[in-house]
C-alpha cells in the first residue's frame, strides 16, 4: 500500500472563511500551504454554500413574491437561483485558492496522526500531510435538542435542506427563535408556508431591550408567523404526512402539526473525526477547541479560527480570527481577540434588525448616565427612504453616554439596517461623538439620514 506524503509550511483544515482567508494570505506570502476540505460541496465553507449567502438570497427572493405567483413554482425557481449562485461561488472559491502555485487543496476528512501530521482518506488513496504550523477551521454543526421523537422524525429538516430542497412545505415548525430560526421563519412565511416558532425563553430576542424585541415580534406576527415563547416541547410524534409537536406553556399542553420541523437551537463546534487527542489539543467542556487571545491552542503550533474555537459564530468574526493568526505568522504578533470593539450583528428578517454596542438595559445596569433617542421608522421625517421603498416598519434606537456624548449602542430595526449599523460601529470605535454623528451630512434619500433626527441632542 502506497501512501502519498506531503509536507507544507502550513496545513489548514477546513475551507471556511477563517481557513481560506489564512490560506490565501500565506500562499501569497510564498509559504507552501495545504488546505484539506472534507466535502467537494463545501469549498468556501458554510457561509457561501449553506449559510449566509443562500439564506440572504432567499430573503431577497421571498420578499419579491407577488400574490399572483404560484407559491410552489416561485419557490422552486428561487431555489434554482440559489443553486446557480452557490455553485458559482463554490467553483470560484476552489479555483482562486487551488490555482495558486503555493497552495494545494485536498478533498477528504483530515484526522490527526500526531501533533504535526494528519491523514486524509483510506487505503490506496491515503495522503499524509506534515507541517510545522496547523490552522484548524472546521466550523460548527447544528445541535438537535434531546426532545423525544425529534431526532428520529422523518419530518426533521436541517437549515441546509431548507436552502436546497425545491418543495415548499405547507407548514413549518421552527424550534428556537434565535438568529437562524427567525431568519428561516421570515423567509418561509414570505414564500407562503405557515410558520410556527416555538421558543423556550419567555420572550423573543432576550438580549435586546424589550421595546426592540417587541417591535420585531410585532413585525414577524404581522407577516403571519405564529410565535410561541415560553414553550417547553415535550415530544414529537410522526403521524402520517405530518409531525405532531407537543409542547407545554403556562402549565397547559398544546400541539402543533408540521410537514417540516427545523431545529434552530444553536450550533456546536465540529471536532468529531479530527482525532484531536492524537495531536494533544485540548477542548473546552462545551466541545470547542480551547484557544488563547492569539487563537493558539495548548499546542503552540496549532491555531483554531472561526466557529470551532467557541467564539461568536459569524463569518466576519472567522475573518477577523484569520487576521489574528496571520499577524502571528506574518506580522508583529500583537493583534488579539481583545482588540475587538463594537462588533455589530444583523438578524436578517424583513426589515432587518442590526445591533451594536450596549442596549439601554445594559447601559443602565452599568450605572451610566444616558440619553436615549428612539423613533418608529414611520415617524422619522428625515428618512423618506423608508417611504420610497414602501418599508416603513420598525424602530431605531440610540443609547448615548450623557456625560461624554459618546455613542454606547444602537438597535436599528429598519430597512438598510445591515449597512447603517456599520457606520455606528465605526463611530463607537473611533470616539465620534453623538453630536458629530447627528450633525454630519448624509446622502438623501438614505437610511443614514435618520441619524440627523433620532440620535438624541445634547
Ligand atoms: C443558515 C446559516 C446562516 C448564517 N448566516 C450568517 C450571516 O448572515 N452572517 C454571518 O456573519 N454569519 C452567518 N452564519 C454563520 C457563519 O456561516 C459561520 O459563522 C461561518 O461560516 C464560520 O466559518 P468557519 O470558517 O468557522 O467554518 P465553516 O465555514 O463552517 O467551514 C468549516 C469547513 O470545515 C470542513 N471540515 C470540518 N471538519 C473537517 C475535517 N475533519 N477535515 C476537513 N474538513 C473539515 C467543513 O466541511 C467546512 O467546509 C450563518 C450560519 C448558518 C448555518
Ligand atoms: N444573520 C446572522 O448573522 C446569522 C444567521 C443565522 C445564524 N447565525 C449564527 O448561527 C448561530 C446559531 O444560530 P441559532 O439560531 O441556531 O442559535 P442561537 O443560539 O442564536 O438561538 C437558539 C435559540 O433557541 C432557543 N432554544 C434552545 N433550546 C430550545 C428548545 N429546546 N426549545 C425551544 N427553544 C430553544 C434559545 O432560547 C435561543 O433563542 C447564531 O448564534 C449565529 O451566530 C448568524
Amino acid at each position: 500500500m502506497e501512501t502519498t506524503q506531503l509536507t507544507a509550511d502550513v496545513l489548514v483544515i477546513g475551507f471556511g472563511k477563517g481557513g481560506k482567508t489564512a490560506a490565501h494570505a500565506l500562499g501569497d506570502a510564498g509559504q507552501r500551504v495545504v488546505l484539506v476540505e472534507r466535502s467537494e460541496n463545501m469549498y468556501g465553507g458554510t457561509c457561501p454554500n449553506v449559510g449566509c449567502v443562500p439564506t440572504k438570497m432567499l430573503v431577497h427572493y421571498s420578499t419579491g413574491r407577488r400574490l399572483e405567483d404560484d407559491a410552489q413554482e416561485f419557490f422552486a425557481r428561487s431555489i434554482e437561483g440559489v443553486r446557480t449562485l452557490t455553485s458559482a461561488f463554490r467553483a470560484g472559491n476552489f479555483a482562486s485558492l487551488d490555482g495558486k502555485d503555493t497552495v494545494t487543496v485536498i478533498t477528504g476528512t483530515a484526522r490527526f496522526a500526531d501533533p504535526h501530521t494528519v491523514t486524509v482518506g483510506e487505503g490506496d488513496d491515503r495522503i499524509t500531510v506534515t507541517a510545522p504550523t496547523i490552522i484548524l477551521s472546521t466550523g460548527s454543526a447544528p445541535v438537535v435538542p434531546p426532545i423525544p421523537g425529534l431526532a428520529t422524525s422523518k419530518h426533521l429538516v436541517s437549515s441546509t435542506e431548507l436552502t436546497q430542497a425545491a418543495t415548499l412545505p405547507e407548514r413549518l415548525v421552527v424550534v428556537g427563535g434565535g438568529y437562524l430560526g427567525l431568519e428561516f421563519a421570515s423567509i418561509y412565511q414570505h414564500f407562503g408556508t405557515h410558520v410556527t416558532v416555538l421558543e423556550g425563553a419567555q420572550r423573543l430576542l432576550p438580549r435586546e431591550d424589550e421595546d426592540i424585541a417587541e417591535a420585531a415580534r410585532e413585525i414577524l406576527e404581522g407577516d403571519g408567523i405564529r410565535i410561541i415563547t415560553g414553550a417547553k416541547i415535550t415530544k414529537v410524534e410522526d403521524s402520517g404526512a405530518v409531525a405532531k409537536v407537543v409542547y407545554e406553556k403556562d402549565g397547559e399542553t398544546h400541539e402543533v402539526e408540521a410537514g417540516a420541523l427545523l431545529p434552530a437551537t444553536g450550533r456546536r463546534p465540529v471536532t468529531d473525526g479530527l482525532r484531536l487527542d492524537a495531536a494533544g489539543v485540548r477542548t473546552t467542556p462545551a466541545g470547542a477547541v480551547e484557544v488563547d487571545e492569539h487563537l493558539r491552542t495548548n499546542q503552540p503550533h496549532i491555531f483554531a479560527v472561526g466557529d470551532v474555537n467557541g467564539g461568536p459564530q459569524f463569518t466576519y468574526v472567522a475573518l477577523d480570527d484569520a487576521r489574528i493568526v496571520l499577524d502571528q505568522l506574518l506580522g508583529e504578533g500583537k493583534r488579539t481577540t481583545a482588540d475587538r470593539v463594537a462588533v455589530p450583528h444583523t438578524l436578517f428578517t424583513t426589515p432587518p434588525l442590526a445591533t451594536v454596542g450596549l442596549t439601554e438595559r445594559e447601559a443602565r445596569a452599568q450605572g451610566r448616565n444616558i440619553r436615549v433617542g428612539k423613533k418608529r421608522v414611520a415617524d422619522i421625517v428625515a428618512m423618506p427612504r423608508a417611504y420610497t421603498v414602501e418599508e416603513t416598519r420598525g424602530m431605531m434606537k440610540f443609547v448615548v453616554d450623557a456625560d461624554t456624548d459618546l455613542v454606547l449602542g444602537a438597535a436599528l430595526l429598519s430597512i438598510d439596517a445591515q449597512e447603517v449599523v456599520n457606520t455606528v460601529a465605526l463611530a463607537i470605535r473611533h470616539d465620534v461623538t453623538a453630536t458629530e454623528l447627528r450633525n454630519a451630512i448624509y446622502t438623501h434619500p438614505s437610511s443614514t439620514e435618520a441619524f440627523n433626527e433620532v440620535i438624541p441632542v445634547r
